[in-house]
Formats: C-alpha cells, structure tokens, sequence
C-alpha cells in the first residue's frame, strides 16, 4: 500500500490531510509527541470523522497508524523511506523542531530509494513549505542537498477546513466542519489525493483564504473574548460585531481585488459563504482556539498586519484591519502563552514599541498611529 507520513496528529492532521489520504488509498503514518494518541492510533487503527452538521454523518478512516518523534526516531526514518507524500499540519512555530528529524530520514531515504518524495506543510502560514524546507536544508550537508534535488519536491499549500477543539473524552474521532479547501502549488503530475486542488500558482489562494477566513475568524475571536463571549457562533449574535467583520473584509477585500483582479461580486459571495460557515453552531467554535498565538497572528506576513500595509500601500482604507490589530493587542487570555507574554511586553513599554517588535511596523507609521487610537478607544 502506498503509504503518506504526516507529522501532527491533531485536529487538521485527524480531520482532514489524513482522511484524506486515507480514503485516497494511502495509509497514514500520523507522528506525533502526544502519547495517548499515538497508543490509541495503532491500537485502534481507525477512527471518525464527524461533520457538523444536524445529522452529524460520519466517515470511517482506516489504515492508520502511529511514531512517537521524541522515542521512535529511527522508525520515523523508515517511514519516511519508503513514502510518497510527506505532509505536516503542526503549527508553523513548531516546524524548527521536526526539521532535524526530517533531514535524517530524508538522508537515509535518497540512500536508497529514487522515488519522487512530495513534501507539503499544511498551515496558516504563507510559503510554510518553503519555510519547513529551510528549516530542513539548515540540518542537511551539501552532498545530500544535492542528491535530494530531483527526487525530493516541496511545494506550499493552503488549507482550509474549520476543526475545533475536541470535546470527545480521549476519542481519536474528530468532529469537522463539511466544508473543505485544500489547495497544493506545483506544475510536476503528482499522484492523486482525493480533494487536494492542484494550482500553477498558489499567491492568490493563500492570501484570499488567510486574508478572508483568518482575518475574519480572527476579528470575530478577539471581539468576542473581549465581550465576554465563549464561542464564535455565540460571538456572531452580535450584529455590530457582525457589522465590524464585515467592514474588515471589505478592506481585504478591495485589497485581494486590487492585487489579483478578483471579480468583486464573486469576492462578496465567498465572504458571505465564509461568514455562514463562521454561523455554524454545531462547531461550538471556542474564541479563545481561534485567537490563539497573538504573537503569531500579528507577525508582519499574518492575517492583520500584512493586508493592513498591503492596503495602505494601495491607498486603500485600512482602518478596521488597524481596530483588528488593535482587538488583539487587548487579547489577554492567561491560559495562552503568547498572550500572557504580549501583554507583559505591553506592560513593559508602549503600543508603537511593541508593534514594531512584532509586527515590523515603524513606530511612527500611519498603520501604527491608528492602531493606537483604537487602542484607547477600545481599551476604555
Ligand atoms: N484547526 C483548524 O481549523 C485549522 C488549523 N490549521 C492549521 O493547521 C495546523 C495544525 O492545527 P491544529 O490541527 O488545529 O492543531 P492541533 O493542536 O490540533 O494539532 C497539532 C498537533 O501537533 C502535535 N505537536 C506539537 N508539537 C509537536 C512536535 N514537536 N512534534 C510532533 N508533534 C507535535 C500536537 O501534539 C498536536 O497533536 C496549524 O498550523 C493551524 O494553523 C489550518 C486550517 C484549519
Ligand atoms: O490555526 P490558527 O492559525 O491559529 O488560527 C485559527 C484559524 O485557523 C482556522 O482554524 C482554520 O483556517 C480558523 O478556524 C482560524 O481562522
């Protein structure tokens, strides 16, 4: 059987790449530190994938199985030999630290095995394989580097498929939102995987789904943890919320058309289809999951900031994206370690200071003075 390894046996990893493989005919060789689930993995070798919806259906995934990375290294090496894809869906903070282990395998690998090896960072991170690839030359020498050139393939990707956190007792099952977007940037004829969308060029994909879908789910999450609010749906009975999330991702949006010609109405009807599937109750979508990591959401090429220079850039409007930035600089969940470490650098010095440490915005930029005024305004 053809065999895929993908790193992170999470919620995206369950939910979506694996299954996907899976009912393409692979068998997943999920890797992972979480021993619970790794045991479970292969010895129950299946699980559900459950749709939120009101009939909740469910698909069987079979033909899984389990690696520990921290206590399995030289089996991880083995599977990576002998597989066609190598996918991760991890969190692109943690992509450093399985680099190493990468390297190895992909040593060991091209020692004997001539098969093409397709390498896919599935996060919400743009150009996260490239980054991933990166991370994993740093550990090769030159002579692998080589010999790894025409055999191994990365290619970036974005993917899109609402997976909340899991309230299920321990179960592998994995409940998921119906729909899904998967979409791989390449020109090479790779074998098929059920679902997964092959494009020549991934620019415009990524940005309309990271700058539509996470910026939206991301104004949404900070505004209502700040309203006291525990889920998204809940968060969305608030129309001036609604109002608010609107007026943002018609910011993105003259951006997005701007930059790639996107038909204005069809970009209005994907924003009011992702703002639905936002609705949906049966996700029990909690604010706090979707605004995790400010650190990293406020990065300079994340879903705030980046449209927000993109679209002054332009001479485009970018006052909601800045009232957005600002929302998350008031995101001060104590369980969250990015959080807790954002606002001890707000404690510590100013608005401006930290916006440039984080997000590369100068301290005296137009971008950075507006966010400041919603700051305030916000904060009172
Ligand atoms: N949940 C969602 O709806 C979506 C998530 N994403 C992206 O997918 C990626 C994964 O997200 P989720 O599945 O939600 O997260 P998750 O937390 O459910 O899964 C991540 C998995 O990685 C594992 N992990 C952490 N550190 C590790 C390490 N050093 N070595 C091996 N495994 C390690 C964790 O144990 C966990 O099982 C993120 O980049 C996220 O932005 C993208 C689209 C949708
Ligand atoms: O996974 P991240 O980047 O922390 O952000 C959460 C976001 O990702 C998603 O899980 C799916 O794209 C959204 O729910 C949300 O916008």
């Amino acid at each position: 059987m053809k065999t895929a390894v993908h790193f992170g046996a999470g919620n995206i990893g369950r939910g979506f790449i694996g299954a996907l493989f899976s009912q393409s005919g692979y068998h997943v060789t999920f890797v992972d530190i979480a021993d619970a689930i790794i045991t479970k993995l292969n010895e129950e070798q299946k699980y559900q994938v459950k749709l939120a919806t009101e009939q909740k259906e469910a698909v069987t995934v079979e033909n899984v199985s389990g690696l520990n990375n921290l206590s399995q290294e030289q089996d991880v090496h083995e599977a990576i030999k002998g597989a066609v894809y190598l996918t991760t869906a991890i969190g692109p903070n943690i992509l450093p630290r399985i680099a190493p282990l990468i390297a190895k395998g992909l040593a060991a690998r091209v020692k004997e095995n001539d098969e093409k090896l397709y390498v896919i960072a599935c996060e919400n991170q743009i150009s996260a394989t490239d980054l991933l690839k990166g991370y994993i030359f740093d550990n090769l020498d030159e002579e692998t580097k080589a010999a790894i050139a025409d055999k191994v393939y990365f290619f970036n990707s974005a993917v899109d498929r609402i997976v909340p956190l899991q309230d299920n007792q321990g179960s592998l099952d994995v409940l998921v939102e119906p729909y899904y977007e998967w979409v791989v940037e390449t020109k090479e004829d790779i074998p098929h995987v059920e679902g997964m969308k092959i494009v020549p060029d991934l620019g415009p994909f990524i940005e309309r789904k990271l700058f539509t879908v996470n910026t939206g789910h991301a104004v949404i999450a900070y505004l209502g943890y700040m309203n006291g609010k525990q889920t998204i749906d809940q968060t969305l009975a608030d129309e001036e919320i609604v109002k608010q999330v609107r007026a943002t991702l018609g910011e993105t949006g003259a951006y997005l058309i701007h930059q790639y010609g996107l038909n204005e109405e069809e970009h209005q009807a994907y924003i009011e289809k992702i703002i639905n599937r936002f609705k949906n109750r049966f996700l029990n979508d909690d604010v706090t999951r979707v605004g995790r990591s400010p650190l990293r959401k406020l990065g300079p090429n994340d879903r705030l900031v980046k449209p927000a220079v993109e679209a002054e850039k332009a001479g485009l409007s970018y006052t909601n994206l800045a009232r957005a930035i600002a929302s998350a600089l008031l995101f001060n969940n104590a369980q969250d370690e990015e959080a807790v470490k954002l606002q001890q650098m707000i404690s510590e010095s100013d608005i401006p200071s930290v916006l440039k440490e984080v997000s590369g915005l100068d301290t005296d930029s137009a971008i950075t003075q507006e966010v400041v005024r919603h700051y305030d305004a916000l904060k009172k």
